[in-house]
């Protein structure tokens, strides 16, 4: 298994790939614009040192380093600053890509609080770096070329600063390396922080009527968190500050052994030693820039492995899940079976038992209404993710109109599917304009009675603030205007009103079904079992009860 520096950075370079003729050009541009900073501080200091005015040809020189110099800085930051902000635009679009096409298990297992920070938190981190890079190259472009001037004005005071420069990277390593561990462990505090932010939003109406909930939240969680992170990012850039403090006192210490070194031997060229000190006291800026931006580097370390871990998680994508032209459902089916199929979740915790369902085997034909039924908990939402694709069985088949479902057709055989769900999302645009929009919506929606309150205009809803029973209601409205053959209620009566509940029930359902849709329904309503055909009754994971339709 690699490990996640590695793929860290093998998925940076994947990143940088398609810009690498910019990526180089820009360091050269960068390179050039620092070599050109040095050969404007080797003429000064010769213009300095000659004694008298400079010449033409040495002004000219001046001018052309001068429009080289700032030429060279602009084009690199504009062509950095430009990889970066695509670098960014790469990544939030792989990252959207791949969760888009993950295993629904695979993300459920992985968590939406753990999901958010890495979108948001990490991009943002990598976008910080990717607006770092640009000064940085020309920074240690600078430094570079300021070190090869002062080998060339003298050696020994070349190998003094080299040495300087090596004991200060040293301290600067170990300080990096501490602040790694503090940014890594801080990371870890985000996750728990996005739960609690979490509570914080989707609860808020828990929270407002539980006191000591609240302030268990307010004191201990959030707050404790957030000292937490506080604390040890606090320790972390201070090591990063100290060891900074540390590497810009050695710069003096190297200029003050030169003055020392000078009053000790007189003899000592004073134009060098000037210039020694101009190129010295010149190159800490750059050379500070570049320490100080360690802790950016640091932490985009830390992304770059946080986001290296999803792609990990997720790198097993559904086949041809994003192919714009897939094929349309067919209007009916013969029919849906599952045979012997079985799904085990993964365990909760190391002493937890993990939930297994099946081996269940089904049919389910054209215009049956087929009712699932049994206690909570006893595997109605997972038959019907394993009926419905989301969840590939671990064992058995699903078969459409008696051929096998393979991963390859497994996304046109959901979209045979309306669903919706116990916990179902309202998507804002729930009626896709040009697909099934009816020309007037009025009459599904007097139907559902809620034609008081909302209206369609141009495929969209007017308004999607309405009671929870309401909200339901539209979900049923897309569902007979996807035009889908199968149908999938999940619990869909239990917010609704007495009176409502048995027209669903007696009227809607059989309604859907005269118009030759297969209809599978979660229930708890035991006083409409009888509207169903066929009735399937789960207990613990296994089939206890299957009343099948008379032949
Ligand atoms: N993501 C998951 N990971 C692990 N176990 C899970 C997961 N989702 C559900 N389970 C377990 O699977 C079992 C069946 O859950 P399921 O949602 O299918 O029940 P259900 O019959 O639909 O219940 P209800 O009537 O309450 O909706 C439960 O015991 C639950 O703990």
């Amino acid at each position: 298994m690699p490990t996640p520096s590695r793929t860290s950075l093998a998925a940076l370079l994947r990143l940088l790939r398609p810009f690498w003729p910019l990526l180089a050009a820009a360091t050269l541009l960068g390179v050039l614009g620092g070599l050109s900073v040095t050969g404007l501080l080797a003429a000064i200091n010769h213009i300095l040192r000659a004694g008298e005015g400079p010449g033409a040809g040495i002004l000219l020189a001046f001018a052309g380093l001068c429009v080289l110099a700032l030429a060279g800085s602009v084009l690199s930051d504009i062509a950095t600053n430009r990889i970066g902000q695509k670098v960014v635009a790469r990544l939030r679009k792989d990252l959207g890509d791949r969760i888009l096409t993950a295993p629904i298990d695979q993300l459920e297992h992985y968590r939406s609080h753990r999901l958010i920070p890495v979108l948001t938190h990490d991009v943002d981190t990598i976008s910080d770096f990717a607006f770092a890079f640009a000064p940085l190259a020309v920074s240690l472009s600078v430094t570079l070329g300021s070190l090869c001037y002062l080998a060339v004005l003298s050696w020994p005071m070349f190998l003094a600063t080299a040495a300087a420069i090596l004991i200060g990277s040293a301290v600067q390593y170990a300080a990096r390396v501490r602040g790694i561990e503090g940014f890594q462990e801080a990371r870890a505090y985000e996750d728990e922080l996005q739960k609690h932010y979490r509570s914080l939003a989707e609860g808020a109406k828990e929270l407002r009527i539980n006191r000591p909930r609240r302030l268990r939240l307010q004191s201990e969680a959030l707050r404790g968190t957030i000292d937490r992170i506080c604390d040890i990012q606090i320790r972390s850039i201070n090591l990063f500050v100290v060891a900074k403090g540390f590497g810009s006192t050695l710069f003096f210490i190297v200029i003050g052994v030169a003055l020392g070194v000078e009053a000790l031997w007189p003899s000592t060229d004073r134009g060098t030693l000037s210039g020694f000190i101009l190129v010295l006291l010149y190159m800490k800026g750059p050379l500070e820039h570049l320490i100080g931006t360690l802790p950016i580097v640091s932490r985009a370390q830390v992304a770059f492995r946080r986001i290296a871990e999803l792609a990990a998680e997720f790198a097993s994508p559904e086949p041809h899940l994003l192919m714009k032209d897939g094929a349309r459902p067919p209007a009916t089916i013969d029919s849906l079976e599952l045979r012997n199929a079985r799904y085990v979740y993964p365990p909760a915790g190391p002493d937890a038992e993990p939930f297994a369902l099946g081996p269940v085997s089904l049919r389910v034909g054209r215009g049956e209404i087929l009712f699932i039924v049994g206690e909570n908990g006893c595997g109605k939402t997972t038959l019907i993710k394993m009926l419905l694709g989301l969840y590939p069985p671990h064992e058995g088949q699903i078969l459409l109109d008696g051929k096998p479902v393979t991963p390859e057709t497994r996304d046109d055989y959901r979209q045979l599917f309306t669903t919706i769900f116990a916990d179902y999302f309202l998507f804002d645009d729930l009626i896709q304009a040009g697909d099934g929009v009816p020309e007037d919506a009025r009459p599904y929606l007097e139907r559902l009675e809620i034609a008081h309150k909302v209206r369609v205009v141009d495929g969209v809803f007017s308004t999607t603030d309405l009671s929870t029973g309401q909200r339901k209601r539209l979900a049923l409205l897309q569902a007979w205007t996807e035009r889908r053959p199968v149908l999938v209620f999940d619990e869909w009566a239990a917010d609704q009103d007495p009176t409502f509940r048995r027209i669903f029930y007696t009227e809607l359902l059989p309604g859907l079904k005269a118009m030759g849709k297969t209809i599978i329904v979660i229930s708890h309503d035991d006083r409409y079992f009888h509207v169903a055909d066929h009735l399937l009754r789960l207990a613990a994971g296994r089939v206890a009860e299957d009343r099948q339709p008379a032949a």
